[in-house]
């Protein structure tokens, strides 16, 4: 089956900064992907790559097994929401509705007019008259109606209210099911993604840290919780994401798939939060420590 989206070393570099590197990723068919990552951490970068609006420095990167923009073709399998969800002030959501149906080779009218009649909006309505978060679901109505096999989505639910943004979520997974729909999503809120996304991959300064099925990395990741024990006495199976230590007890969450047998440790599982947040951790005390080496 074609690979959703393939990158290979791919990084973006500005001036003296890399805004994404060495990504090496390989996401399959029939998932609902969250990309999840600080503030700055590259994830509008690689969105916009995939998209085909920003070209790579280094690296490779195919989408549905083209290249990103390379064809009318490929521009019409892929739909894009950015970040600011893109609609134009002085026109109508039915003004938007016709430029949909005019630039898309695919679009489907009565889908979009069913989502706008659903959402409540008032056709005559300027976009530039409707609140934040009813422009974010009319860009989503926008990048849906034009029947992408892949949809992506820059922070799409920044500007909802949490009753909104459940709603949004909800709509997205329906539109996922009904119409064999593959999405890639970002956010730098987990609790937005842990309900929507089977798929995560967690982008922190620039570098993937991880990505996988969510179901394959809550079975594998663990915390260990116990006496305290330096880190360099835990089996080479067992890689470690983060530690914290007190005097007298050591907590780690390692990412294994063996079994933990060694009885000292009380072993609990994680949330899809807490995973994120151990390699939030991690990669703050590698700065921590970059930081000290230099001064
Ligand atoms: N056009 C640009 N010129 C220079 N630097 C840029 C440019 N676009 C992005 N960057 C830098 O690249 C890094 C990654 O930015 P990016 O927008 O991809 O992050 P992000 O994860 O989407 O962040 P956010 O959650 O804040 O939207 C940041 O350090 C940013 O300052």
């Amino acid at each position: 089956m074609t690979a959703v989206l393939r990158t290979e070393g791919l990084g973006k570099r500005y001036g003296k900064n890399w805004a994404l590197s060495e990504c090496t990723l390989d996401i399959p068919a029939g998932h609902v992907v969250g990309l999840v990552g600080p503030n700055g951490a590259g994830k509008t970068t690689l969105l916009n790559m995939a998209a085909g609006q920003l070209p790579p420095t280094t690296g490779r990167i195919t989408v549905l097994g083209g290249r990103p923009g390379a064809s009318p073709a490929q521009l019409a399998k892929v739909g894009f929401v950015a970040q600011d969800t893109p609609t134009y002030a002085g026109l109508s959501v039915a003004d938007h509705l016709r430029l949909g149906a005019r630039l898309n080779p695919g679009w489907d009218d009565a889908l979009a007019r069913d989502r706008i009649a659903r959402l409540g909006l008032d056709l005559a309505r300027k976009a530039g008259k409707l609140s934040g978060g009813q422009r974010a679901q009319l860009a989503l109505t926008l990048g849906v109606a034009k029947r992408p096999e892949l949809l992506l989505l820059d922070e799409p639910v920044a500007a909802l209210d949490p009753l909104a943004r459940r709603e949004f979520l909800q709509g997205l997974l329906e539109a996922t099911v009904e119409q064999e729909l593959n999405v890639v999503l970002s956010s730098h809120l987990v609790s937005d993604l842990e309900r929507a996304c089977d798929f995560l991959i967690v982008l922190i300064d620039s570098r993937v840290q991880v990505s996988g099925e969510v179901e394959t990395l809550l079975a594998t990741h663990h915390r260990l919780t116990g006496p305290r024990r330096d880190a360099a006495r835990l089996p080479s199976s067992q890689h470690i994401v983060s530690e914290s230590h007190t005097d007298v007890q050591s907590t780690f969450v390692v990412r294994t798939e063996e079994p933990i047998h060694d009885p000292v440790w009380t072993v609990s599982k994680l949330s899809l939060e807490d995973l994120v947040l151990a390699y939030l951790t991690k990669t703050t005390a590698n700065h921590r420590r970059i930081l000290e080496v230099r001064r």
